[in-house]
């Protein structure tokens, strides 16, 4: 089950080459977007990298992020929870559309075949239901872009960090696929981050938008 706690931003600052990126701070609800707008190279995608725990040493960060309680940047990136999409699906193409979800079941759940019913469940969640056994490679866009969203639920993340991952589907898609993954994070009760280019995907997200640029 999701934590259903707010994701609190205190402080944040990132610099590189002593230039400074990102100044941020605030909260995000769960079931809500922060959406955060700037030109190319002004640090957006620095800031999911931040947040996840995995920013490269070459930038240097202040700032604390916790998840409710738990203050994440105490955390390495892998006990963080930080689910992420990114702007193309990245599903693993040596592994049927079920095992693409079921890698990402939490270790607690050890038997294989409860793995596999929990991915089947989430492809069916998703009108997948009968594309378990497929290839990835066979799927459409906005195919692969559910299994991506699926994949990323089932690892039980804390938020969500969404990094332009509507952006390479057509107009119509695109619409879809970003009703789908706030209703379904909105479910999951996940705050969610949003980096765009996109207005459109800022209204959609209907909640602040913080704007990045060069200073
Ligand atoms: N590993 C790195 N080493 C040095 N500079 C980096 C590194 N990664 C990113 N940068 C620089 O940091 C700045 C911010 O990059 P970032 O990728 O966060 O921008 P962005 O706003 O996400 O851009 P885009 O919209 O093009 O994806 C850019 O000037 C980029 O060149």
């Amino acid at each position: 089950m999701a934590d259903r706690s707010a994701l609190i931003l205190e402080d944040i600052s990132i610099r590189l080459h002593g230039r400074r990126l990102i100044a941020l701070a605030g909260r995000v609800e769960p079931g809500t977007v922060l959406t955060v707008m700037g030109p190319s190279g002004s640090g957006k995608s620095t800031l999911l990298a931040f947040i996840g725990g995995f920013l490269d040493p070459v930038f240097s960060a202040q700032g604390r992020v916790s998840s409710g309680a738990v203050v994440l940047t105490d955390l390495p990136a892998e006990e963080r929870r930080a689910g992420i999409l990114f702007q193309d699906p990245l599903l693993f193409p040596h592994l049927s559309v079920a095992d693409n979800i079921a890698i990402a079941v939490p270790g607690a759940v050890r038997s294989p075949r409860q793995r596999r019913q929990m991915a089947m469940a989430a492809l069916e969640r998703v009108g997948l239901a009968g594309f378990g056994k497929r290839d990835p490679e066979t799927l459409s866009g906005g195919q692969k872009a559910r299994v991506a969203l699926q994949r990323v639920l089932v690892s039980e993340p804390r938020l969500l960090l969404l990094d332009e991952p509507f952006s390479k589907l057509d107009a119509t898609l695109r619409d879809q696929v970003r009703e789908m993954v706030f209703a379904e994070a909105r479910t999951a009760g996940l705050p969610m981050i949003l980096v765009t280019h996109d207005a459109a995907d800022a209204v959609a997200a209907g909640g602040p938008v913080h704007n990045v640029g060069a200073e």
